[in-house]
């Protein structure tokens, strides 16, 4: 439904560049990346408030590259709600029909049910609370009745209990209403729970386009590694033509030459046992420390001059009777190493 071709933004300090994607109709399509990768920037693009130098962006086979913002069928909602604060509830979001488009699309009736929001309809933005106004910002934007929502990390400014509720909110709009969703998010949870792709951004450039699981355990690069939390980042030896990891052989899929490799690992795809443990990438070695993260315990074990990192819950420190300089095996299995070039 969205066709986005090499699209290239500049502004005086910044440029987006070479951005192509595709999102399907219905899809809840994920963008993550650091502070100032261009995240907002992308999105305000695709909503008409920035106009590409080059590229095209195509809505339904429908050339809108130049639309301006108003006649795109397309809402976005920021972080900070942007709710006109002289005007109520209501207003905020009778204000948006103006803006309706098409005829089909949710009637009042129905999008205040939706939403929960009927008993607010009087009051104004200043007296409401943040999952509140967050649920009439997106009211606001489905009151035009878009056929794409842009979400502009919706969900941050919420407390964590009300971060869920509006997520799922969010997910039930898309899945019942059959809306295609974009998002930007800072929060990894959140891209488990909700995305079916994810498109990863760094300094005005994609890095990476994928599943979550795509993106969180094969990283195209040591940035996005780094980036989503691969925490395990261990250069390989080479000898004699051959690749090692801590003295164990690796054999890489693919052929590299020259240069050098990094295996990848994520914390919580790694094992410590007091036993040894029957996998083929397993050394024996010393806890170092053990920090509780809030339930789930940062395991660091020595091996030699390297430290890998793993993630445990209590049950498994309690079960393996972890403690600080034991020694104890520590491993993880084949399909969870990813082979990285510097
Ligand atoms: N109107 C503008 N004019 C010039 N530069 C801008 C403008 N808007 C944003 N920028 C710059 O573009 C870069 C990308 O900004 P953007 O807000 O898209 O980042 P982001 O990935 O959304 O970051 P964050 O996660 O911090 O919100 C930043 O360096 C920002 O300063």
């Amino acid at each position: 439904m969205l066709e986005v071709s090499n699209l290239e933004v500049r502004l005086s300090s910044f440029t987006l560049r070479e951005i192509s994607f595709t999102v399907g109709k219905g899809e809840f399509f994920l963008i993550l990346g650091p502070s100032g990768a261009g995240k907002t920037v992308l999105l305000e693009t695709l909503a008409g408030i920035y106009y590409p130098r080059q590229g095209k962006i195509l809505l339904e086979e429908k050339d809108i590259t130049f639309v301006p913002p108003e006649k795109r069928p397309i809402s976005i909602v920021y972080q900070d709600y942007a709710l006109f604060p002289h005007l109520t509830v209501e207003e905020n979001i009778r204000y948006a029909l103006h803006f309706r488009q098409q005829k089909a699309g949710l009637s009042w009736r129905k999008l205040v049910d939706f939403l929960g929001i009927g008993h607010l309809l009087p009051r104004y933005p200043d007296t409401l609370s943040g999952g509140e106004k967050q649920r009439v910002a997106l009211a606001r934007a489905l009151a035009a009745s878009p056929r794409l929502l842009l979400l502009d990390e919706p969900l941050s400014a919420l407390d964590p209990s009300l971060r869920g509720e509006v997520g799922r909110e969010l997910k039930r709009l898309n899945r019942e209403l059959g809306l295609t969703v974009i998002m930007v998010t800072h929060d990894f949870s959140e891209v488990f729970s909700y995305g079916e792709r994810v498109a990863v951004l760094f300094g005005g450039r994609l890095a990476q386009l994928g599943t979550p699981g795509e993106v969180f355990r094969r990283p195209a690069s040591l940035e996005v590694a780094k980036f989503v939390g691969m925490e395990n980042l261990i250069p390989l030896e080479r000898e004699e033509g051959s690749w090692f990891l801590l003295g164990r052989h690796v054999n890489p899929a693919q052929n590299y030459p020259e240069g050098k490799l990094f295996a990848g690992v994520r914390p919580e795809d790694v094992r410590v046992s007091r036993l040894p443990l029957s996998l083929p990438y397993s050394w024996e070695g010393e806890v170092e420390s053990l920090v509780n993260t809030g339930g789930i315990f940062k395991v660091e074990v020595k091996v030699g001059a390297t430290r890998l990192t793993a993630y445990l819950t209590g049950h498994q420190i309690m079960e393996e009777g972890l403690r600080v300089g034991e020694r104890v095996y520590v491993g993880f299995a084949a399909e969870y190493l990813c082979l990285l070039k510097a």
